[in-house]
C-alpha cells in the first residue's frame, strides 16, 4: 500500500518534467494525504540546475531534493526522510481510504495465516499408529 510518493524527473529533458503537475492533482484525487517528494535527477550531469526553484515542487508546496543516482548525492539522505515521512503518515493518517486499505491488508494477513496450517493440525494428517 502507497505511504508516500517520490516524483523523479531528469534535469536534463524537460519531458520528464512537463506531465507531473497533471498526474500530481489525478493521485490528490485518490491518496489526498500521501507525502510527496519531488526529486530532481541527474545533476552531476548540470550543477547549475541546483540553482533553479522548479515551479512543481512550488506551486504544490512539495519538499525539492537535488539528487545524483549517478554519483550518490543526496540519495541516501532523500530515502531516509522519505522513510521518515512513510513512517510518520503510517501512524497518523486521517484518510479513509487508508483505514479501508490497512483493513484490507489486515484481512489478507489473517486469511495467509488460515492457509499454513499450524503443528498441531499437521500432526492430525499424518497415519494413526498400529495399536
Ligand atoms: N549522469 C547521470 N546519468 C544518470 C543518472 N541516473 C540515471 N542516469 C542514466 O540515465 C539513463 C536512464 O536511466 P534508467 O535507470 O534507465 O532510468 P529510467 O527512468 O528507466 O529511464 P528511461 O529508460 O528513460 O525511462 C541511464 O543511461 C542511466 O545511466 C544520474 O544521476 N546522472
Amino acid at each position: 500500500m502507497a505511504r508516500q510518493s517520490l516524483w523523479v524527473f531528469d534535469v536534463q529533458r524537460k519531458v520528464t518534467y512537463k506531465n507531473l503537475s497533471t498526474w500530481y492533482t489525478e493521485l490528490r484525487e485518490f491518496r489526498p494525504e500521501i507525502p510527496c517528494i519531488v526529486v530532481a535527477n541527474k545533476i552531476d550531469a548540470d550543477v547549475k540546475m541546483t540553482q533553479k526553484s522548479f515551479n512543481f515542487a512550488r506551486k504544490f508546496s512539495l519538499p525539492l531534493y537535488f539528487v545524483s543516482a549517478a554519483d550518490g548525492t543526496n540519495v541516501v539522505k532523500l530515502f531516509n526522510d522519505a522513510i521518515r515521512l512513510a513512517v510518520s503518515y503510517k501512524h497518523n493518517s486521517q484518510d479513509f481510504m487508508d483505514e479501508v486499505l490497512q483493513e484490507l491488508e489486515n484481512f489478507d494477513l489473517e486469511q495467509k495465516e488460515e492457509d499454513v496450517p499450524d503443528q498441531a493440525q499437521r500432526g492430525n494428517t499424518e497415519s494413526p499408529s498400529p495399536s
